[in-house]
């Protein structure tokens, strides 16, 4: 069987230029590092510089191109200018919102910056990027968020996140229809559980454990499985794809919606 990795030819993305948030750690870095493999020159941002650098080096390392702009998405002038800054020096052809994140709180326990914070990272900031790539976009390109599997079904402990990226859903939607017209695809995905660092830091053995039993192909996502995705979703093979909420999850949003309250972590979903 030919391996996943195999699937794209050497070269299938050359001429693209598309920047990706939070490109330092996890998905973000996976998704940079294989959109340069293909030959993408790839724009990436995140508030810390070494990240991003690691991703510079890791690229470069492999032959390709990364150009390192750190910038915090939520400072939407800042975001703006980094998007800027790179298009100017390479074009731009697509945009990949995966900053990201949240902490885990039952909904009477979020407090209103905690709220703020989220929302301000997970949509806002998401916004604010796809507006100011509209007009970078020269004949045409390709906007993915990264969501998370089950938002528009609802999560429990995740109630800002769940709204944020249900408002992602529905702005990809909106875009989707109002930029068809000049062949700007907006599209969301939305994995299940990557057991990236980050999520590893958050989360104990025993929760993986449960998130992996209530996936029903019995494993959790590899960061990788996502940027594959992205990656067809970028090219010309996608060209009719718009508009669209599509999962990588292994089947998860099929179960039970997971538990992710502090009082409820380790316990099996009701
Ligand atoms: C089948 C599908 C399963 C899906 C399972 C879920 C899978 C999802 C996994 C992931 O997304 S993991 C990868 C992403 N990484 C993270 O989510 C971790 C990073 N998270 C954060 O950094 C924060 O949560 C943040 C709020 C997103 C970052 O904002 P900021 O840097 O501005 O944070 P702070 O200044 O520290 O806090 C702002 C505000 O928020 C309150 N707050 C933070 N943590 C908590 C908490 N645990 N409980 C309650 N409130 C919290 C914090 O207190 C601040 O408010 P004030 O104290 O000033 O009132
Ligand atoms: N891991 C999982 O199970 C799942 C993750 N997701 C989503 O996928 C995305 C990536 O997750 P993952 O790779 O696991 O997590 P990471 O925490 O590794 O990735 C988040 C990245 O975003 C950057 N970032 C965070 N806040 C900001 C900000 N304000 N401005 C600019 N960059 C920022 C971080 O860099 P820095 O700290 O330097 O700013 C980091 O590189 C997130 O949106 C997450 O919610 C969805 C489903 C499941």
């Amino acid at each position: 069987m030919t391996r996943a990795a195999d699937i794209f030819r050497e070269g299938a993305l050359d001429g693209a230029a598309v920047f990706v948030t939070g490109a330092g750690t996890g998905i973000g870095r996976a998704i940079a590092e294989r959109l340069a493999r293909l030959g993408a020159v790839v724009g990436g941002c995140g508030r810390r510089a070494e990240p991003l650098d690691q991703t510079a080096s890791a690229v470069a390392a492999a032959g390709g191109r990364f150009v390192p702009i750190p910038c915090d998405v939520r400072d939407a002038d800042a975001a703006r200018t980094a998007l800027a800054e790179f298009a100017s020096r390479h074009g731009l052809t697509g945009l990949v919102n995966n900053a990201g994140g949240q902490f885990y709180a039952a909904a009477e326990d979020i407090r209103p910056r905690g709220w703020q914070a989220v929302i301000d990272l997970n949509l806002t900031a998401v916004f604010h990027l796809c507006q100011a790539a509209r007009p970078l976009f020269r004949g045409g390109g390709s906007i993915l968020s990264i969501s998370l599997t089950g938002a528009e079904r609802g999560a429990l402990g995740m109630a800002h996140s769940v709204a944020a990226r249900s408002g992602v859903a529905g702005l990809t939607k909106a875009l989707a229809l109002e930029w068809a017209a000049d062949d700007i695809r907006v599209n969301c995905i939305a994995p299940g559980t990557v057991a990236t660092p980050a999520f590893q830091a958050n989360s104990t053995p025993e929760l993986r454990d449960r998130l992996r039993r209530e996936t029903p192909i019995r494993r959790l996502v590899e960061p990788a499985e996502v940027a594959e995705f992205v990656a067809f979703l970028l090219s010309p093979a996608a060209g009719m794809i718009t508009g669209q909420i599509l999962r990588v999850d292994g089947g998860s949003f099929l179960a039970a919606p997971v538990d992710m309250r502090p009082a409820g972590l380790g316990k099996e979903a009701a």
